[in-house]
């Protein structure tokens, strides 16, 4: 399969998993399923935009008292005449006509004195937002922005589309996950790089499980996953030791991506269980896994979580690298989009960089091509 024509098909693959109705501070990261609309008036009351003196009628004015944020205006009128000393965000009372900023005016035993200029400086109910104004659009993701607007708004929960759970298999018996590798031993790459794509994408990381190159306990492990989506990684080519593919097979599952068109990452994978759970191979070398991840998972998260579809980011891209006829080369790019070589294992080169270039075979120094963002 084409590599745009597996990053298409991983997109189209779900539709996003149901609603329901939450707290939108606990919704960061999920998309809305419903516009989040205003709830109540902002500013809920009328109050002070100046630190200054609320004033009623004409100057100049006796002072009666004092008046803070936070403080109730109570029913009390303010007469003609009067004035209270006021800060930014208290509440203005009945019958105030404008706030006079300390800049403005000038205290003399007791009396304001100074004139009121063409601005009042009170915010009435609702200047900012009234109810049913639109806070944030369906398909929108709860950003810690979007949540603020709707605390502000009144709007304390929202409809918003499930996130998608991710269970993450490491397989290898020579990966191991933490300290340094013995002879013949690796150090685990994955679990954190597709904790942050979940994250990234809209889902829930649930966990990472390190497995031995062992068909049975692979098969256990597919069985009890209770998750959306499951991440194999390793074990996706037809080495003795790989078996998910074949298992997967025997399981009945339904191939959507079964080899990509691209160097590095032509060994990974989509499928998804008679039982709708998705499964994602990720080839077991570092580089070419992280670029599956890109290719396969996020796209795929993405329609799960309520995500709108929207199309790669190009750039220009400059330098020089072997191409794959017939396919994709997908190297890291730096910020100036100029490319860097790299092979299938080590990851540094797309870590210095930032972002990968998808480069077809006919592409050509200094033209634009389609761009992925590492994690
Ligand atoms: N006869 C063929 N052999 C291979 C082919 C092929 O087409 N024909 N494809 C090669 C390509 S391309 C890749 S990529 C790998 C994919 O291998 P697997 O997905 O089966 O992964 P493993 O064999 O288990 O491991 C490959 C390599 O990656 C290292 N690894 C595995 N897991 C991790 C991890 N969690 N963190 C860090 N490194 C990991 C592992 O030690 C191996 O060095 O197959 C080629 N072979
Ligand atoms: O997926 Mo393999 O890297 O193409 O090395």
């Amino acid at each position: 399969m084409s590599w745009s024509g597996a990053y298409a098909t991983a997109r189209d693959a779900a539709k996003p998993l149901p609603a329901d109705v939450t707290p939108v501070v606990a919704a960061t990261g999920r998309v809305l399923a419903a516009a989040v609309r205003c709830e109540r008036p902002v500013p809920a009351f009328d109050n002070a935009a100046m630190d200054g003196y609320v004033i009623a009628g004409d100057g100049p004015w006796t002072i009666r008292g004092r008046i803070l944020a936070g403080e109730p205006a109570g029913g009390a009128v303010l007469a003609p005449g009067t004035a209270l000393e006021i800060a930014t965000g208290a509440p203005v009372p009945a019958g105030a006509g404008a706030v006079l900023p300390y800049e403005d005016c000038r205290v003399e035993g007791g009396l304001v004195i100074g004139a009121a200029g063409t601005r009042r400086h009170i915010r009435r109910t609702g200047d900012a937002l009234s109810p049913g104004v639109l806070i944030a659009p369906a398909g929108r993701t709860v950003t810690a922005t979007v949540a603020a607007a709707a605390l502000q708004a009144g709007a304390e929960h929202v409809l918003a589309y499930r996130a998608p759970a991710v269970t993450m298999l490491v397989t290898g018996d020579e990966v191991i996950t933490d300290g340094a590798p013995g002879p013949g031993q690796v150090r685990d790459v994955f679990t954190g790089l597709v904790a942050a794509v979940t994250a990234r994408a809209g889902g829930r990381f649930a966990g990472s499980r390190l497995l031995p190159d062992d068909p049975a306990a692979l098969t256990a492990a597919l069985e009890t996953a209770g998750t959306d989506v499951i991440v194999v990684s390793g074990s996706s080519s037809s080495g003795a030791a790989d078996h998910l593919h074949g298992l997967l097979t025997e399981a009945n599952a339904t191939w959507l991506v079964r080899g990509v068109a691209c160097r590095p990452g032509h060994p990974q994978a989509l499928a998804v269980l008679p039982d709708g759970r998705f499964v994602v191979s990720l080839p077991g070398n570092p580089y070419a896994g992280l670029v599956a991840a890109l290719t396969l998972l996020e796209p795929l998260l993405g329609a799960l979580a309520g995500r709108p579809a929207a199309s790669l980011p190009l750039m220009t891209v400059a330098g020089s690298t072997r191409l794959m006829p017939g396919g994709v080369r997908i190297v890291p790019i730096g910020p100036d989009g100029e490319l860097s070589a790299a092979g299938p294992v080590g990851l540094h080169a797309a870590a210095a960089a930032g972002m990968l270039a998808v480069l077809p075979d006919d592409w050509t120094d200094g033209s634009p091509a389609a761009t992925l963002t590492v994690p």
